[in-house]
This record gives C-alpha cells, structure tokens and sequence, in this order.
C-alpha cells in the first residue's frame, strides 16, 4: 500500500501500514533488539532529571549531533542492518535523512510524553520519517494551541512495519504522544529518521 495521507489541518502526516512485509519486520525486530546498544537514559522535566519510559540509541553521519530533551547525543555508526532500513525509508520519503533514533516500549508501561519535534536542529519545517516494529501503540496527536488550532485530539494505531512521515508545518501546529496503556504489551521498537542540519 501506498503512503496515505491523513487530512489534518495544518499538518502533513502519512501513512503507510504495510511498509514493511510481516516477515522482514519481525526479522528487523528481532535483530535490532539484540544487537542495538540501548541506553536507559534521564530526561530533564521541569529542570528535574527524571528516567526516560523508554529505552533510546541514536545513530548517525558523525557530524549529525543533536540535543533532545536537555540531553546531548553523539551519534553511534550506521550498522547495516540501519543504513538498508534507511535507503528503503529515503525511497519511500524522497528525501535525505542522516540520523535516526530508536525508541524500545518494553512494556505498555514505557511511552512517550506529548512534545515536538522542533529542536533548531531539524530546520524550520523537520521531515520525519517513523517506522514501527512489534506490538501495535496508539499514537495521539493533538494541536500544539487549540485556541488558534480547534481539533480533537487524533489516534493512529501504528502496527509492525508500517511508515509514518510527519512534514511541513506539523511539528510547528501539532504535538504528538505515545501514551502508556493497561492491556498487557509486548515491546514495540520505533524508529524515527530525522535530518540534523548544521548551523
Ligand atoms: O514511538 C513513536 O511512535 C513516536 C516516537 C517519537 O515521537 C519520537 O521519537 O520523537
Ligand atoms: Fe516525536
């Protein structure tokens, strides 16, 4: 299936829920489990360090440095297995990524808080591509101000191997959140391609 987009105002979001054959996503799951180097890393919250709900890797050109919540990242090699994911992920965009974070939800007790992905570093109008593998997560989006911007808040449920592209003005009008959830989870691995511009 081809990326479908999703109509929201003032957003640019796709949708491809097959990228991925089941196959190859359950192969690329398995393999990036083991092999990735996850970190458990802390997160400033209102000027606390807190642990992150998730486990994290960044890979990347060396020269893609990037600060995200607080913290700083130095970009770990390209492995293979990234950089064939990446070349499918830059086909299916038409654009250039030069980095990519990893996201583990081990339990549906790990998530991810409503934010932007709008750091200086990704540009005025940041093309993300985001590939899930595992176990289905809702994904939320919401309008960043919802006096300027009136939506309700959206679900996507991001199955394995399916491709998400967020461009244009989203990250500017919107945030977006993987929340936590009670039903028994197996971990979900995402990874998100992003391309850090030099200043
Ligand atoms: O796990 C997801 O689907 C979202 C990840 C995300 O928003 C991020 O890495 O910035
Ligand atoms: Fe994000």
């Amino acid at each position: 299936m081809p990326l479908t987009r999703i109509p929201l105002p003032h957003a640019d979001v796709l949708l491809d829920p097959d990228f991925l054959g089941p196959g190859e996503a359950a192969s690329l799951l398995e393999e990036l489990s083991s092999s990735i180097a996850w970190r458990h890393e802390p997160i400033k919250l209102f000027g606390k360090e807190v642990m992150q709900p998730r486990l994290t890797a960044w890979h990347g050109d060396p020269t893609a440095r990037y600060s995200y919540s607080g913290i700083m990242l130095d970009p770990q090699p390209w492995t293979l297995t990234l950089q064939q994911l990446r070349e499918q992920v830059e086909t299916a965009a038409q654009t250039h990524f030069n980095s990519v974070l990893l996201n583990l939800y081990r339990t549906g007790q790990d998530s991810m808080g409503w934010h932007a992905d709008n750091e200086p570093e990704l540009g005025s109008s940041p093309i993300i591509a985001s590939v899930s593998l595992g176990a289905t997560r809702r994904f939320r989006l919401r309008p960043r101000d919802p006096q300027y911007l009136p939506h309700a808040p959206v679900s996507l449920d991001l199955s394995t191997g399916s491709l998400l592209l967020m461009r244009g003005s989203t990250q500017q009008h919107w945030l977006h959140a993987v929340p936590k959830t009670a039903r028994p989870t197996a971990p979900r691995l995402n990874l998100t391609f992003r391309l850090v511009v030099n200043r």
